[in-house]
């Protein structure tokens, strides 16, 4: 095998890194800058993509020299990232030309209401992308940036031929490469709501639909595809950018979850359970995502999805908003000694509500306040909002005939706190592992460019050396279960009720 080591670039919603990763699997070291958040209005999200540029170019630049102390190059690039983040920037120069707007941006929920009274329409979108129509995906924020009253009104420059559009691997892929790749990976390009799913080609009706003149896009190429290679003048130079793919298909592949039947579950900033459903393009009955989980030159594979867009930013808030905790670990400090919430429940709609609710305008709430309610309990419940409606995309899963898994394979910040892992396992009633190699996303994109340069022959092979770390077992009463679930369904009823 080649020596040398693999470089994971992972750009999140908080926080841009990057990675080295030796062929064996090991992390050789690492690099990570957080990122800052805007909120100009109430339900905005944004990121200022010169900001994302600068992290990734620092990032990039401290692994690379730390790995060239040590007499070690790169032999490829993999790009991973946050999804459905819509970036538009000049044509030849990378110049970003708005703020991104973040896959948690509520702005265009009118234009999704708009659509969504004609039903045939709806049913398209559905049909054609697997997703439904949420101002979650790109579309609708695409067409926000070129023709909204309150956006920049970049369709005359649009028009012009002077725009690219990408999510953030696509951006990333063409400053990096100097601008020699315009592309997005068939997974990232999945969550645009502009790509028929079924032939992993741009769809002609949508951008009709949407109003997206097609000189905008990328190509939309592989997973374990190379693209092109690191610009001189850049960290890593030379060196060949042989993956891209959206953080919870690259956190699927980081946990080994190539099989159908396979899930993950990563506790972000949102969470996002992903059940791999092999070459079989499921449709769900209940609002879940339909959603393509890598191309390779082996194929397509599909899987199912559930997200969750309010995950890690609970602890967040607990911690930066109201001060219940000083650190994101004191939350299991402080819950794990409590034998309940007290009856306390949380709906942590902060940016509405996802699966299988896509309720844009709903908005948090806290119910069964007492005078002996404490701080401990009110973060407990916190935690247990997360679990909970982890539980109901399980369920929902299931009810749309995809096989119980055997276990539930958990990542991300939140992973780490053990008792959140162990009531997760309790509450859904399903063996929970966690992996040995916490840095599931950034690994998945690093075998997904190993598997581009030929390190491995396919994804099986890369994946084939996955281990746990931990397992949680259930362990609670079936009456204790359903009487959890009882209270925050009815928790859960007041908040859509409002
Ligand atoms: N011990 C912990 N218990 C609960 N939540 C945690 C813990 N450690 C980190 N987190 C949460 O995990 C999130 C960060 O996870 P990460 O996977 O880095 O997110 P992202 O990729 O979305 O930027 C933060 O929201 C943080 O509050
Ligand atoms: O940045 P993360 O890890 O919360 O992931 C964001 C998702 O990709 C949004 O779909």
């Amino acid at each position: 095998m080649d020596t040398g080591y693999l470089l994971s670039l992972d750009q999140g919603t908080t926080s841009t890194r990057a990675l080295a990763v030796s062929p064996d699997q090991t992390v050789l070291a690492s690099a990570q800058k957080p990122l800052e958040q805007h909120y100009p209005h109430s339900g905005w999200v944004e990121h200022d993509a010169e900001d994302i540029w600068q992290a990734v170019v620092h990032v990039l630049s401290d692994v690379v020299s730390c790995m060239a102390d040590r007499g070690l190059k790169p032999l490829a690039l993999g790009i991973t990232n946050q999804r459905e983040t819509t970036i538009l920037w000049e044509r030849g120069t990378g110049t970003p030309l708005a703020r991104a707007i973040v896959w948690q941006d509520r702005r265009t929920a009118p234009i999704c209401v708009r659509l969504g009274r004609d039903k045939g329409v709806e049913a398209t979108v559905t049909r054609k992308t697997g997703l439904v129509l949420d101002p979650y995906f790109s579309a609708t924020k695409l067409a926000w940036l070129l023709d909204d009253e309150a956006g920049p009104g970049l369709r005359a420059s649009a028009e012009r031929g002077d725009l690219c559009f990408g999510t953030v691997e696509s951006y990333l892929a063409y400053r990096l490469t100097g601008g020699g790749a315009h592309v997005s990976d068939a997974a990232n390009a999945s969550r645009t709501m502009l790509l028929d799913i079924r032939d992993v080609d741009w769809s002609d009706d949508l951008l009709r639909l949407f109003g997206i003149p097609c000189s905008i896009l990328p190509d939309v190429v592989d997973n374990t595809e190379t693209v092109g290679v690191i610009a001189d003048g850049l960290p890593a130079a030379g060196t060949p950018i042989a993956g891209l793919i959206g953080d919870q298909q690259a956190a699927a592949i980081g946990q080994g979850c190539i099989h159908p039947g396979m899930i993950k579950s990563t506790y972000g900033t949102g969470c996002f359970v992903l059940q791999n459903t092999g070459d079989d393009l499921l449709y769900s009955q209940h609002k879940l995502l339909s959603t393509i989980a890598y191309k390779t030159p082996g194929g397509v594979a599909y899987a199912m999805e559930g997200s969750i867009f309010n995950a890690g930013t609970v602890v967040q808030w607990f911690r930066d908003q109201i001060g219940l905790i000083a650190s994101a670990q004191d939350s299991e400090d402080m819950v794990a000694a409590l034998d309940g919430t007290g009856g306390v429940y949380m709906v942590p709609a902060f940016t509405g509500l996802g699966a299988p609710h896509w309720d844009p305008d709903a908005r948090g709430l806290i119910t069964g306040l007492s005078r002996a309610t404490t701080a401990a309990e009110i973060v407990r419940a916190g935690l247990e909002s997360v679990v909970y409606q982890t539980a109901d995309l399980f369920d929902l899963l299931q009810r749309d005939g995809t096989p119980r898994p055997e276990t539930v394979r958990i990542d991300g910040g939140m992973a780490a706190n053990g008792w959140f892992a162990r009531f997760l396992a309790d509450i859904c009633d399903v063996p929970v592992e966690r992996p040995a190699s916490i840095e599931t996303t950034a690994l998945g994109a690093a075998l997904a460019a190993g598997v581009g340069i030929g390190l491995w022959p396919d994804l099986a092979a890369a994946t084939a050396g996955w281990r746990q770390e931990a397992a949680f077992s259930p362990a609670m009463s079936s009456e204790k279960r359903g009487h959890l679930l009882a209270g925050w369904q009815a928790a859960l009823r007041q908040c859509l009720a409002r």
